[in-house]
């Protein structure tokens, strides 16, 4: 198993530069010195330099569902040129015929610089940056298949957020085996990014992770533009264990709303579920500000409050007394909470880290517990953790 009051009001500051917003790391958790200290220097200037060479630089984005395609749009509208791959060849037809997705993004107008087709080699071609965004447990064999057909030297970002059953093993250290690149020109993207919102253009931001601070801010100045904020950090470990942990509390948030209860049970549910994502993150060396960011707690707080969650509204069902394969056979689309569960409470125990809440949400999963049962349990010592 290879398991991180103010009275008076503020002076306006002044409105940064557009190279001088982009590309900044995620510094919204409070003691966010430490990853900036950790991911080095970047200088306004070098970051100016990656953007305006990020324009018009060619893409692929492999996986076109709902946020393959959201993400293939903000990528497009920053500038580039985007070639998209849908397995499916009438979807792959509509979106560059029609300019839609109809499946996943219904009443959205996609942009002309965003074209889709049914071949890898040809989505591939040419690419100087690639992102993927399959269902985790996919992910292995759709690499498999693009193996040799990955230009070198080329970055390669997971928008994922699952962990691969069997081994455990997060979507950016799958890539690295698959793709045998290296760990540097791998990056992930994650925080607080429902699909649908962003697809509106509704303003968002996000954190764009690698080992090498170079690619992160290359990877960040292409995912960047006027309604989609991209900051970077070097806490890889963190940022993805964020986007995995968050959807089990999303499913546990969910389950409390199926069954009724009210804000109280919720707000003690998000706040118990930090706390473990924290623990288990920071056994395997995540850093506790990338937690208390838009990877953990920003994320947290979109999937745990929004009915556009696949996560929540799986959790919602269970809750309502639907079984575990009822719950599976209604969502047709990805709810990666569903499959990170046992995985995820294997590495915990791996590391002697308690997760009650993921465990309850393990046992409404397995029909062991009552979904009315589900509580926000302190820890089995009785000592709350990250209190
Ligand atoms: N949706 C969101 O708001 C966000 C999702 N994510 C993450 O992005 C990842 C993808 O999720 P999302 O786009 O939402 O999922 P969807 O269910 O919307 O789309 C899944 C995509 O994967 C394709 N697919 C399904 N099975 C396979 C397979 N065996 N091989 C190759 N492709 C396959 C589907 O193709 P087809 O249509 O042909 O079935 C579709 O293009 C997940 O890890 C999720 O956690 C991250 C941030 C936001
Ligand atoms: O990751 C997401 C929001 O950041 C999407 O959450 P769901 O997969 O639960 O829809």
């Amino acid at each position: 198993m290879n398991p991180r009051s103010r009275d008076s009001k503020p002076p306006k500051p002044s409105k940064p530069s557009r190279s001088e917003r982009h590309g900044r790391r995620d510094n919204s958790g409070p003691s966010a010195s430490l990853s900036a200290l950790n991911a080095g220097s970047v200088t306004t200037e070098a970051i100016s330099i990656v953007q305006a060479q990020a324009l018009e630089r060619r893409v692929a984005v492999l996986g076109a569902g709902s946020w393959g395609t959201t993400f293939a749009k903000v990528l497009a509208e920053g500038g580039a040129e985007v070639q998209m791959w849908a397995r499916r060849p009438e979807l792959a037809r509509e979106v560059t015929e029609t300019h839609r997705n109809t499946d996943y993004l219904p009443g959205i107008n996609l942009p002309i610089g965003l074209t889709a087709s049914p071949s890898i080699p040809a989505v591939l071609d040419g690419a100087e940056q690639i992102y993927v965004s399959v269902p985790s447990q996919t992910l292995r064999e759709n690499l498999r298949d693009i193996r040799d057909l990955v230009p070198a030297g080329v970055p390669v970002v997971s928008l994922m957020k699952g962990v691969e059953k069997g081994t455990g093993l997060r979507m950016s250290q799958v890539i690295v085996e698959e793709l045998g690149i290296d760990p540097a020109l791998v990056a992930v993207a994650s925080g607080p990014n429902l699909a649908l919102e962003i697809a509106k253009r509704q303003p968002t931001a996000a954190v764009i992770s690698s080992e090498s601070l170079e690619t992160a801010t290359l990877v960040a100045a292409t995912a960047t533009n006027p309604y989609f904020h991209s900051f970077v950090n070097t806490d890889v470990i963190g940022t993805e264990f964020g986007g995995v942990l968050k959807n089990l509390i999303a499913v546990a948030i969910g389950i409390v709303d199926g069954v009724g209860y009210g804000e109280n049970t919720k707000a003690s549910i998000m706040t118990r579920g930090l706390a473990e994502m924290t623990s288990f993150a920071v056994s395997f060396g995540a850093q506790p500000s990338t937690m208390a960011g838009l990877a953990g707690l920003g994320d947290l707080i979109a999937t745990c409050q929004s009915p556009l969650s696949r996560n929540n509204t799986a959790g919602r069902l269970l809750g309502q007394g639907y079984r575990y394969d009822d719950v599976v056979r209604q969502m047709n689309q990805t709810a990666e909470g569903l499959s990170s569960v046992a995985p995820i409470l294997e590495l915990a125990r791996s590391r002697g880290v308690d997760m009650p809440i993921v465990a309850q949400v393990a046992e409404v999963l397995a029909g062991t517990l009552d979904p009315r049962d589900i509580a926000p349990h302190l820890t089995e010592t009785g000592e709350p953790q990250g209190e």
